[in-house]
């Protein structure tokens, strides 16, 4: 006779004992867990493979979207790079480097964007990331050399989502992310911005959502980040007057954090990582549980994300900074 798996067991029938017969009366009841728990695994499954979807990306087939198209297509417009340093404080430092064109992206710097939010997605020691562009500016968006050459609709729809899914998986990363921007943040280097938890400016620099002057709208996820960040008036006259935004208006319009004392990089960059420290400063798993909250906060419905914090919460509690804190007893003066 052939093995039987543990619930074939249960349905055994013919045996006589008063205990069986006891077990017998059970099976509807047992039955009726096991289905629950069964619905109940399947459920948890679901909700979590379509969680880990929906935070990894926004487009895939089903919408049109040709990943493998356009990254061959962008590989062919080559020029400048993106450069990641993961350092021991747990803050990395992405440099958008294309300073012979203020750092505006070419094809090959759009797919190495997402190479670079993989490497970040798989780093579990990372607490924070600096954005900065090399040569003391920020980004001048995609480099127009590049859209003239990808100005029919298939490779701009493409271009978008392949964009917008890079950025919304920056967002959601794990880690506090700053934009730190030099000089000139214009069209997709602005939008980029806004896929950053906080911007840092530094004084003369200028955040400008140039893309009606180029006859566009944002593209990138720019404009929905936007009016979640200053609201949608405040949005509505940066991106329908293309406005040049000055340190001193972003901070009134909650857009930036902090103007910088320093204008040139490196002492930029050490500012940059300061402000940033007092927010890293802890257990990795701590502040990443930090950020996810406050991601599925930002992002999820109200009880999607309640569910959400109160699974993040369980990654914590018991845990080895949780314990040493219960040792410890610090006073919060
Ligand atoms: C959704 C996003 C959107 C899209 O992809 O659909 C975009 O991002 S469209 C691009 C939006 N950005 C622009 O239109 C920027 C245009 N450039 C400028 O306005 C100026 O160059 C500026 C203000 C960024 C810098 O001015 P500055 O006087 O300081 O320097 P130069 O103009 O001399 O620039 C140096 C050199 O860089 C070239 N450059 C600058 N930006 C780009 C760019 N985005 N694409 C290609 N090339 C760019 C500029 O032409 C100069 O090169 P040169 O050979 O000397 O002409």
């Amino acid at each position: 006779m052939p093995e039987l798996g543990a619930g074939e067991r249960h349905l055994e029938p013919e045996r006589h004992s008063g205990q069986e017969q006891h077990s017998w009366k059970e099976l509807p009841r047992r039955l009726t867990e096991m289905a629950l728990a069964l619905w109940k695994n399947f459920l948890q499954i679901t909700m979590k493979r379509i969680l880990q979807q929906r935070r990894l990306s926004l487009y895939n087939g089903a919408h049109g979207y040709e990943e493998e198209v356009i990254k061959k297509k962008l590989q062919q417009f080559s020029g400048g790079s993106i450069n990641l340093s993961k350092e021991d404080n747990g803050i990395a430092i992405l440099t958008l480097n294309n300073p012979k064109l203020m750092n505006a992206f070419s094809g090959t710097m759009m797919v190495e964007l997402q190479e670079k939010v993989t490497e970040l997605e798989n780093w579990k020691d990372g607490k924070g990331l600096i954005i900065h562009g090399a040569g003391n500016t920020f980004c001048s968006g995609s480099d127009l050399n590049v859209v003239k050459e990808i100005s029919n609709s298939q490779d701009g729809m493409n271009m978008c989502m392949f964009m917008q899914n890079t950025l919304t998986r920056l967002m959601r990363l794990p880690l506090i992310s700053v934009a730190l921007v030099q000089g000139k943040a214009f069209g997709g280097g602005a939008e980029l911005t806004t896929a950053c938890d906080f911007r840092l400016m530094t004084p003369g620099s200028e955040i400008r959502f140039v893309h009606k002057h180029m006859g566009l709208a944002p593209g990138w996820g720019g404009g929905a980040r936007l009016v979640r960040i200053v609201g949608s008036g405040a949005a509505l006259q940066l991106l329908g007057g293309a406005a040049r935004v000055e340190p001193e208006r972003a901070r009134s319009l909650g857009l930036s954090e902090a103007t910088l004392g320093a204008a040139e990089e490196s002492g930029a960059l050490a500012e940059a990582r300061a402000w940033l420290g007092q927010y890293t400063e802890g257990p990795a798993a701590v502040i990443r549980a930090v950020k996810k909250v406050v991601a599925a906060g930002r992002e999820l419905p109200l009880e999607v994300a309640l569910r959400t914090e109160k699974d993040i919460f369980g990654t914590v509690w018991g845990g080895p900074a949780n314990l040493q804190a219960l040792v410890r007893r610090p006073k919060h003066k």
